[in-house]
């Protein structure tokens, strides 16, 4: 199948297995960046969320944006019909010319990613469309350096994500690129993707690249790597691992390098149980339904500062990191819904980040969801958050060690136990609320 499976590590690929990096668990949050081409058609239809549209329908009705290339070359697909109206027809390649990143100040966006309290920041530097992001070998002028933008956006993003403090990971599109490949639109889960070896070195030499150029804290694989390219040999992805691990000790790769290795696993919107156990994962999603920016999203599609709390609150309780993802505009702006939504997580992570960074699960079984209540445990507290304001009875008082220590950030609030619960008065303007309980001084 196209997309990844449950990846196995075959032997070879056994000398790459290490403990995961504290600075990766323990981040909680990372920002994802979808860029490309496709954020000047910027269109898709807003179908719903991946798992929530049958599979039958996924392909000529994406909701994700950065399809585009595919979708508008699906007979009779609202995309194809959108295109022939709206841009006559036009090669997809004429959007990169048009592509100028006019408005684009990479430390404008790092600046807003910075302030959600996000620990690192990962951009696309080639997505399905095969085109680059830097001037990367091989791709003969199809790349952002020479058209379009004229600027190498990942240098750009790399120092301003070193500047901002945050760890740098690049987004790298393996197992997909229509152009090198000239497959036929995918309308299937499982319709071909280049597996050839001349594709695997190609993409091989990518890898190197940007390891070799901006030193990636992260190495995001996306769908899978090339059959070709798992096997031994000079330009094979155990090569590219071995360079990673030599230039960046403390680096990391997730899990979407097909039957090979990974650092940590990542689901997708859908929280795969088989991906979601222990402290080794990441769920990442869009802030609406799509990846790429999509005029057609309205509030009703995107998540609000107040649900995406919800959902890093769940996903960091649960033992994972979010990986939230903001659709750039062409000209190079975070559209306005989703910069709300973003700098709404900075003001709760403000107030309550000490919940969250550095936190791992409790140690028991997921809590309730009437009334909504997540546990975390950081090295000096368990930290109870509701969602709710007014007297609030937390259940499973064992969790709780000494109640007389429970804090709303730094203000002291009385607790007590009652009828096997602990009832505390939680007043804040800042919903969900975490409730610390100190473990130790
Ligand atoms: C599960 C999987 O392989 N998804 C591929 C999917 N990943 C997203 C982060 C976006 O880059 C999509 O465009 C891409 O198809």
């Amino acid at each position: 199948a196209m997309f990844k499976t449950d990846p196995v590590r075959p032997d070879a690929y056994r000398e790459f297995e290490r403990p995961l990096p504290e600075w990766f668990r323990g981040a909680a949050l990372g920002i994802f960046v979808h860029w490309g081409p496709y954020s000047v058609p910027a269109w898709a239809e807003p179908t719903g969320e991946l798992g929530a549209v049958p599979r039958e329908e996924w392909y000529a009705h994406n909701p994700y944006a950065e399809w585009y290339a595919n979708t508008m070359r699906i007979e009779g697909s609202p995309a194809q019909m959108h295109h022939e109206r709206v841009h006559g027809g036009a090669p997809y390649d004429d959007f990169l010319d048009a592509w100028k990143a006019e408005d684009f100040d990479a430390d404008e966006v790092l600046a807003v990613v910075a302030a959600t309290g996000a620990g690192y920041f990962i951009p696309t530097t080639k997505h399905h469309d095969g085109v680059t992001l830097w001037d990367a070998p091989g791709t003969d002028g199809r790349n952002t350096v020479a058209r379009g933008p004229r600027q190498d956006l990942i240098g750009a993003f790399a120092d301003a994500t070193r500047a901002a403090g945050l760890r740098f990971g690049v987004y790298y599109s393996g197992g997909l690129d229509w152009h090198f490949s000239g497959l036929p639109p995918i309308e299937h889960d499982d319709d071909p993707a280049p597996d050839d070896l001349a594709y695997a070195e190609y993409a091989h030499d990518h890898v190197i690249d940007l390891i070799d150029r901006y030193r990636p804290d992260i190495l995001w694989g996306d769908i899978r790597w090339p059959v070709a390219g798992i096997e031994p040999g000079p330009k094979s992805l155990a090569h590219a691992f071995q360079t990673f691990y030599e230039r960046v000790p403390d680096g990391v790769v997730n899990d979407r390098w097909g039957e090979s290795h990974w650092d940590f696993r990542t689901s997708e919107y859908v929280h795969g149980t088989a991906v979601e156990v222990g402290e080794a994962w990441e769920n990442t999603r869009g802030i609406g339904l799509s990846f790429g920016h999509n005029r057609n999203e309205t509030n009703e599609h995107l998540l609000s500062a107040h649900e995406a709390v919800r959902l890093l609150v769940d996903v960091v309780s649960r033992g994972g990191n979010l990986l939230l993802n903001i659709g750039l505009e062409a000209s190079g702006r975070i559209p306005e819904l989703q910069r709300q939504t973003l700098e709404g997580i900075g003001v709760w992570n403000r107030h309550y980040g000490h919940a969250v960074v550095g936190a791992r699960p409790e140690g028991r079984m997921p809590a309730s969801d009437e009334p909504w209540i997540r546990w975390t445990r950081t090295d000096d507290a368990v930290h109870a958050v509701v969602d709710q304001t007014g007297p609030v009875r937390l259940p499973d008082p064992d969790r709780v060690l000494d109640e007389s220590t429970a804090r709303i950030g730094e203000r002291h609030v009385t607790a007590e136990r009652v009828d096997g619960g602990i009832l505390v008065d939680v007043e804040d303007a800042v919903t969900p609320v975490a409730i610390s309980f100190r473990t130790r001084d």
